[in-house]
C-alpha cells in the first residue's frame, strides 16, 4: 500500500522473509528506494499538526507477529518520532489485531476511541501535558412534539421500558450523520405511526454524567413538528400508551416530566402569540472550508436585517 504525501512518510516494514520483527524506517517524499517496496507492507502518516498515524489493518503479515515483536518495533518507532519531534502517535487497531493494543499499552499508548470494528489509541510525545482533542462527549436524543393546531391536540406517550409511565414527546437517538429534524420525524414515526414534517425547534437540554448515556453527556432537543396523518398505531415494544392530548391538559397533567410540561407551555404560548415568538428555524447553508452544507437553527431573522451589514 504505497501512499505518497507532501512531507515525509513513516513506513512500518515488515520483511516476508524474517517477519518476526518489524524495521521501522523514515522515507523522504522522494518515496521509497527501489526492491523495497514489497517490503513494506505498513505506513504511518504525518499530519499537520505534527502528530504520526498508523494504521496497523495497512500492514500485511501481522498475523505472523507476535506481540513481543511489535512491541519492539513500535519502541524504535517511537524513539524515531520523538527524535524527529512528531507531538503524538495515532494507533488504529483492527478489531482482530486487538492483541497489539497490550503492548501498545505498556509503552504509554491510550484508548481514544472505538467504533465496531476497529479501536484507535494515541500517545502523547509533546511537551507538557497532552493537548489531543478527545472523542465524542455527548449522546444526541431528538423528540417531536407534534402539534395539530386544528385540534389544538398534541401526540403524547408514555416509554414501556421506563420505572415512572409519564408522559412525555415520541422520540429517540439519532444516528449517526442524521438531521436533527429527522430524527424527530423518524421517531415519532417508528413510535406512533404518525407522519409529520419539521418546523422548528424548541429546546435544547444537556445533561452531564446520564447513565442512559453510558456515563456520557445527553443532548436532548425538542422540535415542533407538523401532523399529516392522524391515526395512531403506536410500537408496543416502545411504548405503553399512546394518544392525542388537549395541549391544555398536557399543560396542567401532573403525570409528566418537568421538561414535557415546560415545552407544553411554550407551545401554548406559540399557538396563542405566534409560533415565530417561540421557534428556532432551520436553513441550509454551504461550509466555507470543506464545500458540504450545513444546518444552521436560529430565531427568524427581521426582514431589514438578512442583508443587514453593519450599524447604520
Ligand atoms: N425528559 C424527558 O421527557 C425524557 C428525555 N429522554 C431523552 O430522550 C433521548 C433518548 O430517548 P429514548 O426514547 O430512550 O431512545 P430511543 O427511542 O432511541 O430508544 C432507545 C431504546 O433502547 C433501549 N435501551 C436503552 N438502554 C438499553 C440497554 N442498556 N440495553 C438494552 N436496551 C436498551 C430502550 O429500552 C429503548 O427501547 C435521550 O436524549 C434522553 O435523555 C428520554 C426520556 C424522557
Ligand atoms: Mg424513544
Amino acid at each position: 500500500m504505497l501512499r505518497r504525501p507532501v512531507g515525509g512518510l513513516w513506513r512500518l516494514g515488515l520483511s516476508h522473509a524474517r517477519c518476526s520483527e518489524l524495521r521501522v524506517e523514515f522515507r523522504g517524499a522522494s518515496g521509497l528506494p527501489s526492491g523495497t517496496e514489497d517490503h513494506v507492507v505498513g505506513a504511518g502518516e504525518p499530519d499537520r499538526f505534527g502528530g504520526v498515524s498508523v494504521r496497523l489493518a495497512r500492514l500485511g503479515a501481522l498475523d505472523r507477529l507476535d506481540a513481543a515483536a511489535f512491541r519492539r518495533a513500535l519502541q524504535a518507532a517511537i524513539q524515531q518520532w520523538q527524535s524527529e519531534g512528531r507531538i503524538a502517535v495515532w494507533l488504529h487497531v483492527p478489531i482482530l489485531q486487538s492483541r497489539f493494543i497490550a503492548p501498545a499499552a505498556s509503552l504509554g499508548f491510550c484508548f481514544h476511541h472505538a467504533e465496531s470494528d476497529s479501536s484507535t489509541l494515541t500517545l502523547w510525545l509533546g511537551e507538557g501535558p497532552s493537548r489531543l482533542p478527545g472523542y465524542a462527549t455527548h449522546q444526541v436524543g431528538v423528540a417531536g412534539a407534534v402539534f395539530d393546531e386544528n385540534t389544538r391536540k398534541i401526540l403524547v406517550v408514555q416509554d414501556r421500558n421506563k420505572l415512572k409511565n409519564m408522559w412525555k414527546f415520541p422520540g429517540g437517538l439519532s444516528e449517526p450523520g442524521e438531521d436533527i429534524g429527522d430524527t424527530a420525524v423518524r421517531e415519532v414515526f417508528e413510535e406512533t405511526g404518525i407522519k409529520s414534517e419539521f418546523r422548528s425547534l424548541l429546546s435544547i437540554r444537556q445533561q452531564h454524567a446520564n447513565p442512559g448515556a453510558f456515563g456520557k453527556s445527553d443532548m436532548y432537543i425538542i422540535c415542533r413538528l407538523k401532523p399529516y396523518s392522524f391515526t395512531i398505531d403506536f410500537c408496543h415494544l416502545e411504548c405503553l400508551r399512546c394518544e392525542w392530548m388537549d395541549l391544555n391538559d398536557l399543560v396542567k397533567t401532573k403525570n409528566t416530566t418537568p421538561i414535557t410540561t415546560r415545552v407544553a407551555r411554550l407551545l401554548l404560548y406559540g399557538y396563542r402569540e405566534g409560533f415565530d415568538k417561540i421557534d428556532l428555524t432551520m436553513e441550509k447553508l454551504p461550509a466555507v472550508y470543506t464545500g458540504l452544507f450545513y444546518k444552521l437553527y436560529h430565531k427568524e431573522l427581521p426582514e431589514n436585517y438578512r442583508t443587514v451589514t453593519g450599524m447604520d
